[in-house]
């Protein structure tokens, strides 16, 4: 016997959503709707009124944690069942893997590669293919490699499938190019080791349920019901796999909120959930609009912002909740004041009987947790950073630091982190070798090794420039300034330039904040790197005992989903959030949504601040956008803004805007374009990320590469 299931508390809409089981369904539900409970009841509908086992209904999350959370939920209601089918796309593609790879001649216990193994890979081919930092970076070379298995998503893998190592060796000594060689040499890598990036989860899945029927047959005939969250953010390939899975039954069922856009970047696109009904015009629309979540004072505030937008769903929201106080938004002279306000209203709170773990602080970029940190950590408040890594526990600063420390302590281990990053061919062998010799002779590794640097142990190693940059240091501390002395550390020892090699933008900014936590060290003339690094061990090992109650930190992307009674966001500052990083309008829009999600992650309380200053990059920083976008009325300000600042505001965005504009592409290939100077061309082809089109002109005999902003419509 089935229990029935459908709560008396949910609204009209939500019970349609619930109920409407059969065919295609979208469900488009505004932030704090209720999406979430509806999708958790529907599942039970499923299977406790209709009886649908749930090994015949698929039902994918965005993240594992969401997965994990609506298990957790079902659960409670359902009992202790097996729900291996609400999980990620990602988590998905791995059971459909296991399950029928073989028929891809791999075998079921295939390697799953995650970034640091790609990386890897990516390293070997350098080295093979004698690859610098002149050539490319790794970060790069990796974002192609992946660019170009989405766009060949079905031919890459014939290859795969149909040549054997030694193919796929002489295709790629044939290579046409570079980039070719680079590709094919990465599919070589890959195949040696039976590796599946994630990637290819997605990719290899599909293109086993298109080229083999029976495999096809028997997922759609087990995949009665298929449920797809935050729809929003599903990627084409994705779609293409839910809407294959369906394919038999026809009961695709997906929600999402398109406000709430946020991944374009992965190859979301709005399109996807505006046309769904084109594409099934059979399917029923669900709109959700009853915000629970936020008092009308927030939802107000979040959605003047969002009404900024152009292209955009328009929707109406309306809050349930009792009334409460405006967002409150602090200017601040500093990031320390700015940190320092952060604090002080949480400690009010607190002081209020608030608990710790009500209170949500979000920011657009990871680099800024550090100011954060230091003074939550000099404030005794209990944090933890929910995404991610405390600032002093990065890969990057660590290893910074211990290249300090070098100087200042010369340990082992400091010595360890640090001899061979960047690689200086002092692997294994020569770490043992050194240290039976310190033990022989009581030296530390770091002398073992200077007392070997002519031996031929270390022939054809790269330690003599380690102890250089390292003895540089030593002389240049009493010198001068420590910042200076950083940054010749950072160019001596190569550290910097590997990690430009690497490419990774986040890594590389928080190195820009470090240094700028060293120059705030360095205007007191007495401080001293021992200092210094006395300091950042305070903030680092604090933070290893776990406390129950602790106020989450964490980047906008992955607030996605949560809430929170009490939530700040901090940095709104030009540049920082909006990041100076996106090219184009549509990015811009996109740092709206992000804007948007988090300003609805609040419930009772949204603090917004920001801070004067100079960014990474050396600029004058402003306040955001985001802040008038929403609303002047809606916002209590703490202290009024200076009208110099405000014109200097609007200024810096019109000139952004208008930079933004040029560097849309504007034009296709095979177009007619016109040149001030060179005349009419045709566009051979166009490079988004840097802004140019390669033209053809007709005066010239061969082509050029000319900036988006330049050229004009042809006849
Ligand atoms: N019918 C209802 N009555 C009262 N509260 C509700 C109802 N439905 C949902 N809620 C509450 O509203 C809040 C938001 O719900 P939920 O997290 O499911 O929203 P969501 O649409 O997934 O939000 P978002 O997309 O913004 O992350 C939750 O606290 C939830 O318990």
């Amino acid at each position: 016997m089935f229990l029935t299931h459908l709560p008396n508390d949910i609204n009209t809409e939500q019970r349609a959503a619930i109920t409407t089981t059969e065919g295609a369904v979208r469900v488009i539900a505004g932030a704090g709707t209720g999406k979430t409970r509806t999708l958790i009841e529907r599942y039970c509908y499923l299977v406790s009124t209709l009886g649908i086992a749930p090994k015949n209904i698929l039902c994918v999350t965005f993240t594992n944690r969401a997965a994990n959370e609506m298990k957790r939920r079902v659960r409670a209601v359902l009992g202790d069942r097996d729900l291996g089918y609400i999980c990620t796309f990602h988590a998905f593609c791995v059971q459909l893997l296991k399950e029928d790879i073989h028929v891809l001649n791999y075998p079921r216990n295939f390697t799953i590669l995650d970034m640091e193994d790609l990386k890897q890979i990516l390293q070997k081919i350098f080295t093979d293919m004698g690859l610098t930092l002149r050539d490319t970076t790794i970060k790069r070379t990796l974002d192609e490699v992946l660019e170009a298995k989405k766009l060949h998503a079905t031919t890459y893998i014939d290859d795969i499938y149909q040549l054997d190592n030694e193919q796929l060796k002489a295709r790629y000594s044939d290579a046409r190019d570079r980039d070719e060689e680079i590709f094919l040499r990465y599919l070589y890598e890959q195949k040696k080791c039976f590796g599946v990036d994630f990637n290819d989860l997605i990719n290899f899945a599909t293109w086993i349920l298109e080229h083999f029927p029976d495999v096809r047959q028997k997922w759609q005939d087990r995949m009665q019901y298929v449920m797809v969250d935050e729809f929003q953010d599903v990627s084409k390939r994705q779609y293409k796999l839910a809407q294959l899975l369906s394919g038999k039954h026809g009961n695709l069922f997906i929600v999402g909120d398109p406000d709430q856009t946020i991944y374009s970047w992965r190859g979301s696109h709005l399109r996807l959930f505006l046309d769904f009904n084109q594409v099934y015009p059979a399917a029923v629309t669900v709109a959700l609009t009853t915000n629970y979540r936020s008092t009308p004072e927030i939802l107000t505030a979040a959605n003047t912002l969002i009404e900024k937008n152009q292209v955009r769903f328009p929707k109406s929201l309306h809050a349930v909740k009792a009334s409460g106080p405006r967002a409150r938004y602090f200017h601040a002279k500093s990031d320390k004041d700015e940190a320092d306000w952060v604090v002080a209203q949480i400690q009010t709170l607190r002081a209020a009987g608030v608990a710790a773990g009500s209170i949500g602080v979000l920011y657009r970029a990871h680099y800024l947790t550090r100011m954060l940190e230091e003074r939550f950590v000099e404030n005794k408040l209990p944090y933890k950073i929910f995404s991610g890594i405390a600032f002093y526990e990065r890969r990057e600063i660590k290893d910074i630091i211990c290249y300090l420390r070098m100087v200042t302590a010369g340990d082992d281990l400091a010595f360890l982190r640090t001899v061979n990053v960047p690689p200086r061919k002092i692997g294994k062998k020569k770490l043992e070798a050194l240290t039976l010799y310190g033990e022989q002779h009581r030296l530390t590794l770091y002398q073992s090794l200077r007392e070997n640097l002519d031996t031929d142990m270390l022939k054809g190693t790269r330690a003599k420039s380690y102890v250089a940059a390292i003895d540089a240091l030593g002389q240049h501390r009493q010198t001068l300034a420590m910042d200076t002395a950083l940054q010749t550390l950072l160019d001596q020892s190569g550290y910097e330039a590997y990690l430009r090699l690497q490419g990774d933008q986040d890594r590389l900014d928080n190195v820009a904040e470090l240094k700028r936590a060293v120059q705030r060290a360095a205007l007191d003339e007495d401080a001293t790197l021992e200092d210094f690094l006395a300091q950042i061990a305070l903030f680092s090992n604090l933070d290893s005992e776990e406390k129950p109650d602790t106020v989450k930190l964490m980047t906008i992307h992955s607030a996605k989903g949560m809430e929170y009674p009490y939530v700040f966001i901090c940095g709104l500052n030009e540049g920082v959030f909006p990041s100076r990083r996106i090219s184009s309008l549509e990015e811009m829009e996109e740092e709206r949504r992000l804007a948007y999600v988090a300003m609805t992650r609040a419930m009772d309380r949204l603090y917004l601040s920001d801070a004067e200053g100079v960014a990474n990059d050396n600029l004058v920083k402003y306040p955001s956008r985001f802040i008038f976008d929403a609303g002047e009325e809606n916002i209590e300000y703490v202290v009024p803004l200076e009208e110099g600042l405000k014109t200097g505001l609007l200024r810096a965005i019109t000139a952004g805007d208008e930079q933004l504009g040029n560097m849309a592409a504007r034009y296709d290939v095979s177009d007619r374009v016109d040149h001030p100077v060179f005349g009419g061309g045709v566009i051979i082809s166009v490079h988004e990320r840097d802004a140019y089109y390669a033209v053809k002109f007709d005066a010239l005999p061969t082509e050029r590469n000319i900036q988006f902003s330049a050229l004009h419509k042809g006849e």
